[in-house]
């Protein structure tokens, strides 16, 4: 059956976390998660739904540039689509107007990733597959044919993409088995937003140790003081053996970054990350140098504006752990390039997650990860934030600190309509009380 897509929206979604911090760091001390959400319609009455997570002010231009987008998606078929992801994927991030506000950066791509996120999972739902199954059952060639390789061929070719896919065949049934018993290793961030105080951190900590949790993230950055008293708590009620994060979300300089963490290495953090500007690929080159001597590795790339960032951070040794975002690089299409290369450099992915549906995207990407590329877990996990879960119709399930792979078809960022209704903003219910 074809598939041509009649109908196209785009709505302003945000929740008001702000209110309680949730979500806060050194860098971003009022976030309310949000985001723009696309709806595709076919003329089958198959939908897809995508999303780009954005933290409230500013999703209204998010929505603009999906707009803009949204010329090249309707009336087209699917299958047409699906039959050349690559090319499409550059009529997007490339349309010879557009592409000056980007190129593949910033509110455009954050606009293109919603598109596709959207398109990717109506062909998984068409398929009747959720998308990680969709991406485990591809044919290696149709994987590396989503993939546009343009400025990446220096660090990676098509036919290394291939080889590795190919090599990675082998016992991939096992691999997809004991996910769906057991699940993917995740972290959490639920316990250590900057604006919690000390007795919120330790109420939320001892409770999530109780449910499981032995890998836990801290924000720092603001205060080296608070940072040191913050981090010893959670490091006391976590115990020597299990793991403890830090998150500095671009707050420092170079050196600032360097002599900070060292001041914090103390409590044996696995990483830093995002210790700079996203941007300064020879600063986190120079930071990994100086923090490796500490047993410290950096970790970036929920602002990582594309594939060729990421291939130069990973050329210059400048990253030890890879923060792919499913909303922050072009969907599915370029987080495939970044998976790819990961693995080519020998660098695990650790996947930025939480927001809001930044949990139920990214889950499909890293499962796709281990049972199709990498077949590693070691130092690999995927973060997980409790936060706007009830807002969708297939919420990511964690069973014993583990995602456990989602069964429905689709990428699972439909959101229930009431709550899209309810926190529209500025008409929704929930912002039309506060505004008023
Ligand atoms: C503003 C966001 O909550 C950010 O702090 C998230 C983040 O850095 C992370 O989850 O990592
Ligand atoms: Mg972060």
């Amino acid at each position: 059956m074809l598939h041509r897509i009649v109908d196209f929206s785009v709505r302003d979604v945000r929740f008001p976390t702000s209110a309680e911090q949730h979500g806060s760091d050194a860098m971003h001390t009022d976030p309310d998660y949000s985001a723009a959400y696309v709806v595709i319609t076919t003329d089958s009455k198959v939908q897809g739904f995508g999303l780009t997570f954005t933290l409230g002010k500013g999703t209204d231009i998010v929505v603009c540039a999906v707009k803009a987008l949204s010329g090249l998606v309707i009336g087209k078929f699917l299958q047409d689509i699906v039959g050349d992801f690559r090319g499409f994927y550059r009529l997007l991030s490339s349309d010879s107007q557009m592409r000056w506000l980007g190129p593949e950066k910033g509110v455009i791509h954050l606009a293109t990733a919603a598109v596709l996120n959207a398109v990717w999972d109506l062909w998984a739902r068409t398929e009747g597959k959720p998308l990680w199954k969709l991406l485990v059952d591809m044919d290696p060639k149709q994987i590396v044919s989503c993939i546009d390789f343009r400025y990446i061929t220096d660090a990676l070719t098509e036919e290394e993409a291939l080889d590795i896919l190919m090599k990675a065949q082998e016992d991939k049934q096992h691999r997809e088995e004991q996910m769906l018993k057991k699940g993917y290793p995740a972290y959490t961030t639920s316990c250590a937003w900057l604006g919690y105080t000390d007795e919120q951190l330790k109420q939320l900590c001892t409770d999530a140790f109780k449910s499981g949790w032995t890998k836990f993230k801290v924000k720092v950055g603001a205060d080296i003081e608070d940072d040191k008293r913050r981090c010893g708590l959670i490091r006391h009620m976590i115990g020597p053996q299990n793991t403890l994060m830090i998150d500095a979300n671009q707050r420092w300089d170079v050196s600032e970054a360097i002599s900070w963490v060292s001041e914090l290495s103390e409590f044996r953090p696995l990483w830093i990350e995002e210790p700079t500007s996203p941007d300064d690929i020879l600063g986190h080159a120079a930071i990994s140098k100086a923090l490796g001597t500490l047993g410290i590795g950096v970790a970036s790339g929920e602002q990582c504006q594309n594939r060729v960032m990421f291939k130069q951070f990973l050329q210059a040794a400048a990253l030890q752990f890879v923060q792919i975002d499913s909303c922050r690089l072009g969907s599915v299409n370029e987080n495939l390039a970044v998976i790819l290369m990961a693995h080519k450099f020998r660098v695990p992915v650790c996947p930025h997650a939480g927001g809001v549906g930044l949990c139920e995207l990214v889950q499909h990407l890293i499962l796709f990860d281990y049972i199709s590329v990498s077949a590693d877990l070691h130092n690999r996990m995927c973060e997980y934030v409790d936060h706007l879960h009830e807002h969708f119709t297939c919420p990511a399930i964690i069973e014993k600190a583990h995602y456990m792979p989602p069964k429905n078809p689709g990428y699972s960022c439909e959101m229930l309509e009431s709550s899209v209704v309810k926190h529209q903003y500025p008409d929704g219910e929930v912002w039309r009380k506060k505004i008023a």
